[in-house]
């Protein structure tokens, strides 16, 4: 098991990590999401002993890992695929690996077989693609045939078969009793790998919880209505009803509106009482890729200023009244998940107290980095803007 407790990592005045308390389980996928520099790679180098932690502490199976016995036979890592020595070939890199580690050569084959790379096992991997380097760190890591392992964002550069093949993999290393540990920050493929998640943003913990739990509570559900497309005038006449009835309503690009808030039979009610006819009425559920990116969307340092909030909001079919957004599930709407509130305990990305699989902050740690008077980020905020405001 990996367990860390108060973990903490600043650079200078950057803080890269703050506080974070999570335990990784044997037996499981565990995925590891957040947005870029968030802080997952930090978290990784302080579980494997690359990077010493500023306060708090990391161990697996007990102890840090520079005090474990035999680490390389008990923890294998892909950090970073391209860090091998291009000149050598493939097979020699993982030999020398090997031989520092006490591992027997024939181990060696048997990775490359695990990893698909026999065929180019004495090829140098400076020639090899992104995926092919991505399968030659993960051989490294199965090396030592270790009880936990550590993948930063594995499927990086791999195609389709590939990604399949990684998924299949963590699965069954997991069946197998193992720790795996994954960061990605593709919630779509980590709902298919992982059974329990760790998100976090801007260094701070924001769920800890199953994967199931994460899809019911985080998923909302909304109705999908169509007026016929001859009459726009039915449609803002529907809209208005609905909204007025407390419904929150958003057109899509197709000239349907997307309605929360309210019951399928209660806005068909509505839409007669209105003396509108409908084309579709329908039940839907927000995709969880939308849900995770509406968590953390405002712990996000980098963001393009050409496509603000790219994958958030919907274009706008022609004509159309630009709608306040979609509601963020929890606020104003009762039986929605309520994601972090920004300014929580004074801590802007932390989960609310007593949130499910949330530690709640030990006592005595250290002040929040973050807790600084100036206002959090705004979700529109461009790097240059964030680093300007720190
Ligand atoms: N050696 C370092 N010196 C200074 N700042 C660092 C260092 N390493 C990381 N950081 C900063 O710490 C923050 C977290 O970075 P980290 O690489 O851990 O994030 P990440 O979640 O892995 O990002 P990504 O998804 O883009 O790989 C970033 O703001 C990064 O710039």
């Amino acid at each position: 098991m990996i367990e860390a407790v108060g973990l903490t990592k600043r650079y200078g005045a950057k803080t890269a990590v703050y506080n974070l308390s999570f335990q990784v389980r044997p037996g499981t996928v565990t995925g590891f999401l957040g947005p870029n520099g968030s802080g997952k790679s930090t978290t990784m180098r302080m579980i494997l002993g690359l990077d010493a932690p500023s306060a708090g502490q990391v161990t697996i199976g007990g102890y840090p890992y520079r005090k474990l016995p035999n680490a390389p036979r008990q923890v294998g890592a892909l950090l970073d695929a391209k860090a091998v020595h291009g000149g050598r070939h493939a097979r020699n890199h993982l030999l020398c690996l090997a031989q520092l580690s006490g591992i027997p050569a024939r181990r060696v084959d048997e990775v490359l077989g695990v990893v698909g790379l026999q065929e180019v096992a004495r090829k140098r991997s400076k020639g090899f693609s992104l995926g092919m380097g991505q399968r030659l760190g993960i051989a490294a890591a199965l090396l030592g045939d270790p009880q936990v392992l550590l993948f930063d964002e594995p499927v990086n550069g791999l195609d389709p078969e590939g990604i399949l093949w990684v998924r299949n993999l963590m699965k069954s290393l997991a069946a197998e009793g193992r720790t795996v540990f994954v960061s990605s920050h593709l919630m779509s493929e980590m709902a298919l790998t992982a059974e329990h998640l760790i998100v976090i943003g801007r260094g701070q913990l924001l769920a800890d919880m199953s994967v199931t739990d994460f899809i019911s509570a985080n998923s909302a559900d909304f109705a999908r209505v169509r007026t016929p497309d001859t009459d726009p005038q039915q449609r803002e006449k529907l809209s208005g009803a609905l909204t007025e009835a407390g419904g929150q309503v958003l057109p899509e690009p197709d000239g349907a509106l997307r309605v929360t808030g309210l019951p399928l039979p209660r806005i068909s009610d509505l839409a007669h009482q209105a003396d509108v006819r409908l084309w579709e009425l329908s039940p839907h559920q927000a995709s969880l890729e939308e849900a995770y990116m509406r968590m953390t969307q405002g712990a996000v340092d980098y963001r393009s200023t050409v496509d603000q909030r790219a994958g958030l909001q919907e274009q706008l079919p022609p004509g159309a009244q630009p709608q306040p957004h979609m509601p963020v599930p929890g606020q104003g709407q009762p039986g929605w998940y309520a994601p972090p509130p920004p300014q929580q305990g004074g801590q802007p990305f932390a989960m609310p107290q007593g949130a499910p699989g949330v530690p709640p902050a030990p006592a005595g740690t250290q002040p929040n980095p973050y807790a600084a008077p100036q206002a959090p980020a705004s979700p529109e905020m461009t790097k240059r803007d964030s680093e300007e405001a720190r």
